[in-house]
């Protein structure tokens, strides 16, 4: 989310003594995001980003805590949480759980601003995520894998907007290509699993922060690679070459692609672009609230994806891509 829950003064009051932020100056609630509220806040300490979650449970918010210290330890660009008082990286507050982070200075990148090199910088990023959190020993199973996907697809296609069901049935069969196609044989580690434009700062054309690590994961690390792709390289209906090429240029860098990741590339990038159409079908396209609560993204623009990279097929996109 956005803003499904608005913090009460008692609550915001629990909040800043278990934290030992001094006296509040400011809550802003942010609507950007899609399934958490999240606030601003200034205090007499500082300022802080704060996350009220009613999805993730105490073991996702441990396994993102231990993650985001070893990036913080290893000088990873990731945000610093913030514990309590009692050295939690969570607290249980107004029917959910808040986690507090130090705010992010840098800006966000738009789309059109995008150049080849910023592509080259994050790919190199993207690459060193992907070595630094390889000796992180916490467990997390992807939340968002393709049974889950398939799940969500079932519920949509009994819509009874045909539109929304028509496009659910497409996806199936985009979704069934990517199974086949993804291997299972490429590595695995610690991803991010959600590196779009607004979870990136940027401090000139240096990346200054990765961040909102709540998808991170153990996945194919081809997967990452292939989610980033879909989210920073594709604009007015097409993948942009160039983008992409430095994508890849850059996160090789840092560690090559294998041949069978090379191969399931394509596969990984249909099942993101599945993913997250469903997902924007669900949290954004049905959700009920307003956009002064909850930021809107087009679910279009993924569909966009999946039917260019089907049409395109495997070896179009390795030829597109460099690999
Ligand atoms: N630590 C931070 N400092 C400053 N701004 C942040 C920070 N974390 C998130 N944001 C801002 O809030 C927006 C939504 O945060 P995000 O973590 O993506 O939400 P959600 O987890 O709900 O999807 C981001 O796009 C960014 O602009
Ligand atoms: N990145 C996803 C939505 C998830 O929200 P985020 O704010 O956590 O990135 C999308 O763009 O569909």
């Amino acid at each position: 989310m956005a803003l499904y829950t608005q913090l009460d003064a008692a609550a915001l009051q629990r909040l800043v003594d278990a934290y030992a932020l001094g006296t509040v100056r400011e809550l802003t609630g942010i609507p950007q995001g899609s399934i958490n509220s999240n606030f601003r806040l200034v205090t007499s300490a500082g300022r802080y980003f704060v996350r009220h979650t009613t999805v993730r449970s105490a073991d996702d918010l441990n396994f993102e805590a231990g993650l985001l210290a070893l990036l913080n330890a290893s000088h990873f660009p990731s945000p610093r949480l913030v514990s309590t008082r009692d050295g939690s990286p969570f607290l249980e507050l107004q029917g959910g759980r808040v986690v507090v982070f130090a705010w992010l200075e840098g800006e966000e990148l738009t789309r059109e601003r995008l150049t080849p090199e910023h592509l080259e910088a994050l790919g190199v990023e993207l690459g060193k995520l992907h070595r630094v959190a390889a000796s992180y020993l916490g467990v997390r199973a992807n939340p968002y894998g393709p049974e889950v996907v398939r799940g969500w697809l079932k519920g949509l296609e009994q819509h009874p907007d045909a539109e929304l069901s028509a496009i659910a049935r497409e996806l199936h069969g985009h979704l069934a290509r990517a199974e086949s196609l993804c291997g299972g044989l490429e590595p695995r580690g610690v991803i991010h699993a959600d590196i779009f434009l607004d979870n990136v700062k940027w401090l000139g054309d240096r990346v200054s922060a990765i961040f909102d690590f709540e998808m991170a994961c153990q996945d194919a690390l081809t997967l990452d690679v292939a989610i980033t792709l879909n989210a920073w390289c594709f604009d007015s209906g097409r993948y942009r070459p160039e983008l992409c090429q430095g994508l890849l240029r850059g996160y090789q860098v840092q560690r090559t692609l294998l041949p069978a990741e090379r191969e399931s590339l394509f596969g990984h990038a249909l099942f993101g672009a599945v993913r997250y159409t469903a997902s924007r079908i669900r949290d954004f396209h049905l959700s009920g609230l307003p956009p002064d609560k909850l930021a809107p993204k087009d679910f279009r623009t993924y569909l966009a994806r999946a039917r260019a990279l089907h049409q395109m097929g495997p070896e179009g996109l390795r030829a597109l891509v460099g690999v």
